[in-house]
């Protein structure tokens, strides 16, 4: 039986680069973690060990350095930089993937940053010498409705115990990626606003019957707000938030007092895409 070598890729990951913008007096400040992945005509560093078709990491690395330098801007432009320069400097290599997470800091001051909980921007960008593939999106922004979410109506077998309830907390932490529909010409930064504006409204405006239904609402209103985007793919945790049970303590509990359970969590995931897309 032949042995052969298969997919394989390799890169740096998790570059944290932080650049500090001082054009003005009030600074600005740009802090990503980078990973890139590279594939292409690797065969040999397998087989062999011979290393000359392999851009060191160390180099990937120091690339994402010497970038910054330029400005970032937004992350979009700055992985779609990074990836065309490793796929047209190196003819070895053949496909690029640069994926960067963006840590938001609210200014206090000048030059005083306080780090936000407000999610993390995320940009994913490929290229593979022809074409250019975006995916925008965010990760841990933690959402919870008090009120106006239900779930009823589920099938009962002798295992279940959940009691149907038409008032109780819905609570995530969401995950979404979307794709764009082109490369060029899209001006990330309002896409990325609208996009993450259209998951909030949508969440906070989706009076819910099942998480499944506002996963549903979210993608929709991304796509409807955001021509450029094709396809929102969301990952919700359901966050349960369980009425404490207060009655041995002769307390009566009217959806005041909740145990935030950590694990295990309901995970609800999906795609909401253009027909056609
Ligand atoms: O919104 C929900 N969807 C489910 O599929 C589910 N399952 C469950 O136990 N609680 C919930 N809530």
């Amino acid at each position: 039986m032949a042995i052969v070598l298969g997919e394989n890729q390799y890169g740096k990951a998790e570059v944290r680069v932080v650049r500090v913008d001082r054009d003005d007096a009030a600074h600005r400040i740009t802090d990503l973690n980078v990973s890139v992945a590279l594939s292409g005509d690797m065969a040999d560093t397998h087989l062999t060990g011979a290393n000359d078709k392999v851009l060191a990491t160390d180099t990937q690395k120091n690339t994402v350095f010497a970038f910054a330098r330029d400005g970032i801007g937004d992350i979009e432009t700055y992985g779609l930089r990074l990836a065309r320069h490793f796929v047209e400097s190196q003819p070895s290599i053949h496909r690029a993937r640069i994926s960067v997470e963006q840590y938001p800091w609210n200014r206090q001051g000048h030059h005083s940053f306080a780090r936000s909980g407000e999610g993390t921007r995320t940009a994913t960008i490929t290229f593979d010498g022809e074409q250019a593939t975006v995916d925008g999106g965010l990760t841990d922004l933690t959402v919870l409705n008090s009120t106006g979410s239900e779930f009823w109506g589920f099938p009962r077998d002798r295992y279940t115990t959940l009691e149907e309830t038409t008032d109780r907390i819905l609570a995530t932490a969401v995950s979404a990626t979307w794709r764009f529909s082109r490369a060029e010409g899209v001006d990330w930064e309002k896409a990325y606003h609208t996009a993450r504006a259209s998951l909030l409204d949508a969440f906070a405006d989706t009076h819910s019957l099942s998480l499944q239904q506002t996963l549903y609402a979210m993608g929709s209103r991304v796509l409807e707000n955001v021509p450029d985007i094709t396809e929102v793919r969301l990952s919700l945790p359901n966050k349960h938030h369980f009425l404490a049970d207060l009655a041995p303590f002769g307390l009566d509990n009217p959806g005041e007092v909740f145990h935030a359970a950590d694990r295990p969590y309901g995970l609800i995931e999906g795609t909401v895409r253009r027909d056609g897309a």
